[in-house]
């Protein structure tokens, strides 16, 4: 595949790092702040990987999408825009795939929260909290994968039913809220836990990213998975398609 790059950051560089010791992939360009990007960008490139920041996918994603060629997101902040994003993609009948967080032992971890919250949901003395830890150059907060890890809980445990990213002084969590903690911390790559708690014991479910490198060649490998189905049936996707795939395979 010949891949196109918008962001030449962290992720930029280590996806380009994971094609280089593949050997089977190429990277065809790489666009970043100071490339004017439009749909015209991405001509003669079989598939484009975006990893920026909040502001740049917000103005660069009609660009992305109506190039017609299937892009991989793996930006996080924009799920407040996720509707506009979704009627972009179908209206130009393009392909868009997205994960807050591209490594297999993240989604792993997601679905064993996914159990666990639903185990603990009739057992009111369990109580669930969320906390996780990233490098001080991350520009949002809660990450996307901690907003993904949230909406799992909501969904197996109807004793929570909403997210409180910040605790204000003077004013206690309620017990339907979920709370989600976030920490700055030198160059973390990335800490997810779930903390279950009762009287009598805690129960605590941690993914600690060890590198970067599974964020990359999952991108990668998705991006592989994307190009396949474009071809058959363009659309908006996220990991659990992909992984209902490759689990029954
Ligand atoms: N989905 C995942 O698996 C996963 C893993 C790691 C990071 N991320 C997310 O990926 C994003 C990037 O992370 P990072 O650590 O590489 O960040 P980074 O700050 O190192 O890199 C961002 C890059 O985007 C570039 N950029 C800014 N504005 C741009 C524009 N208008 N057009 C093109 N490029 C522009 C910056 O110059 C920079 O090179 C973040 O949102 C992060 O949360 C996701
Ligand atoms: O380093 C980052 O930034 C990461 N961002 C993603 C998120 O917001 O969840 C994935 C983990 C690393």
């Amino acid at each position: 595949m010949k891949i196109t790059l918008v962001g030449n950051g962290r992720m930029g560089r280590q996806i380009a790092d994971v094609v280089a010791a593949s050997g089977t992939h190429v990277i065809d360009r790489v666009l970043d702040v100071n490339d004017t990007i439009s749909a015209g960008s991405f001509e003669g490139t079989d598939v484009i990987i975006d990893f920026t920041v909040r502001s740049a996918f917000l103005a660069n994603y009609p660009a992305l999408v109506a190039s017609g060629v299937p892009v991989v997101v793996g930006t996080t902040g924009w799920d407040d825009v996720m509707p506009q994003v979704r009627e972009a993609v179908a209206v130009e009948g393009s392909s868009l795939f997205y994960s807050a967080n591209y490594s297999l032992g993240v989604n792993i971890f997601f679905r064993t929260l996914r159990e666990a919250a639903r185990l603990i949901a009739p057992f009111e003395q369990f109580d669930i909290a969320l906390s996780e830890q990233h490098h001080t150059g991350k520009a949002d907060f809660p990450s996307g994968t901690a907003i993904k890890a949230a909406e799992e809980i909501l969904k197996s445990n109807p004793r929570k039913r909403k997210v409180v990213r910040e605790l204000e002084d003077g004013r206690k969590l309620q017990s339907d809220e979920l709370q989600v903690a976030s920490i700055r911390l030198g160059s973390v790559f990335g800490v997810h836990s779930a903390l279950i708690d009762s009287e009598s014991d805690t129960i605590e479910l941690t993914h600690t990213a060890k590198n970067r490198t599974s964020f990359a060649s999952g991108a990668v490998r998705a991006a592989e998975w994307l190009v396949q189905r474009h071809a058959a049936a363009p659309g908006f996707y996220t990991m659990d398609d992909f992984l209902n795939d490759l689990f029954s395979a």
